[in-house]
């Protein structure tokens, strides 16, 4: 983002790049920087989160749920929108927190989780598609019995 004069800019310019590639899909993880309406209007967004969502958004998710004294937090897959961390969910599993734990323990056993369950996801996303009812509600659809997940609920 320093090579460019604003915000703005770096959201064309990001844009344009990422276009170059023609995704059907973008997979964000650890990127730290807030994508733009330019972005999010050309393109498809995935990220995960390191906490269960809507708790603990934003760039410090495990020191804020550590701080905070939580015993379960977790790590959200959910599709990017325009505000911070907002976007409709999509999955989520829950980590316990140990006593002992600090940042970086805890961080890292949720990335244990994330790099399964997100490769998992987006997986599915890709093979079987998806419906998002309300503007909110994602079910994720399966292939073998052709319906929507929540519809088996
Ligand atoms: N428009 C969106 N962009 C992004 C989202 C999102 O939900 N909406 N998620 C992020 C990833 N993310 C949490 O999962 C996240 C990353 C960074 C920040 C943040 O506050 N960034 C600050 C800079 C923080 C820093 O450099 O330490 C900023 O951009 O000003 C919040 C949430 C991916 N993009
Ligand atoms: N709010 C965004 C955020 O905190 N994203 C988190 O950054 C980590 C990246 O791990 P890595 O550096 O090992 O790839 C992941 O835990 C991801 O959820």
């Amino acid at each position: 983002m320093t090579d460019h004069p604003d915000r703005n800019a770096w959201d064309t310019a990001l844009t344009e790049a990422v276009a170059a590639h023609r995704p059907d899909l973008v997979v964000s993880a650890g990127f730290m920087k807030i994508l733009g309406p330019r972005f999010l209007d050309r393109f498809t967004v995935v990220n995960t989160h390191p906490a269960l969502l809507p708790a603990f958004p934003g760039a410090h998710a495990v020191r804020d749920a550590l701080a905070y004294g939580v015993k379960v937090t977790g790590c959200t897959v959910h599709f990017v929108d325009a505000g911070v961390d907002t976007g409709p969910i999509i999955a989520q599993e829950a980590v316990p927190v140990r006593w002992h734990d600090d940042e970086e323990s805890l961080h890292e056993r949720i990335k244990e989780v994330e790099r399964r369950l997100f490769i998992d996801v987006v997986g599915r996303l890709v093979r079987d598609g998806w419906t998002v009812r309300d503007d909110r509600h994602v079910s994720l659809k399966c292939k073998v019995c052709r319906t929507d997940e929540t519809e088996e609920a």
